[in-house]
């Protein structure tokens, strides 16, 4: 499994925490889209990154952090084909992934703390999307961006 990863300046400590976790914990390789520099960078650029890198296949998921996961998910999810979820707890991590199938999961490192975002990660990580009814819904929403275009 390999995890694409995307930061902006705030955070780049959280994102050497969840990347480290994500190694050690899965032993998934981790690709590092991000800024690594404190000087402002604007959160669009590592969302899209990422983004490509998720619906062309060269990462199996992809995880976003700025200030609040806000920005940076918005700017994922006009990339067709990416379902971004932001979120500052678990059910909805986990949810997200059975109901909604999301492929990208965002958070902020100004909202939840470490710890907290490493089970945001473990949940996002284990869900497991449940098809059936939820398909045809992921189906409407990719008729959306197909009507879009
Ligand atoms: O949604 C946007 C993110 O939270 C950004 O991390 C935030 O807007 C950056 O703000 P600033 O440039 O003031 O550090």
């Amino acid at each position: 499994m390999k995890i694409g990863i995307g930061n902006d300046h705030v955070a780049v400590e959280m994102k050497e925490i969840i990347k480290t976790y994500i190694a050690e914990t899965y032993g998934y390789e981790v690709i590092d889209f991000g800024t690594n520099s404190s000087d402002r960078f604007d959160y669009p650029l590592s969302g899209e990154a990422v983004a490509n890198a998720v619906v062309n296949n060269e990462v199996d998921k992809g995880i976003l952090i700025c200030g609040t996961g806000v920005g940076i998910s918005l700017a994922a999810n006009k990339v067709n084909g990416i379902r971004c979820v932001v979120c500052s707890e678990p059910y909805s991590a986990k949810l997200s992934r059975e109901h909604n199938n999301t492929n990208m999961l965002a958070f902020g490192a100004r909202v939840v703390g470490s710890e907290l975002a490493k089970m945001i990660v473990d949940s996002w990580l284990s869900g497991k999307f449940e098809g059936e009814r939820h398909q045809s819904r992921i189906d409407m929403i990719s008729e959306i961006e197909r009507r879009q275009r």
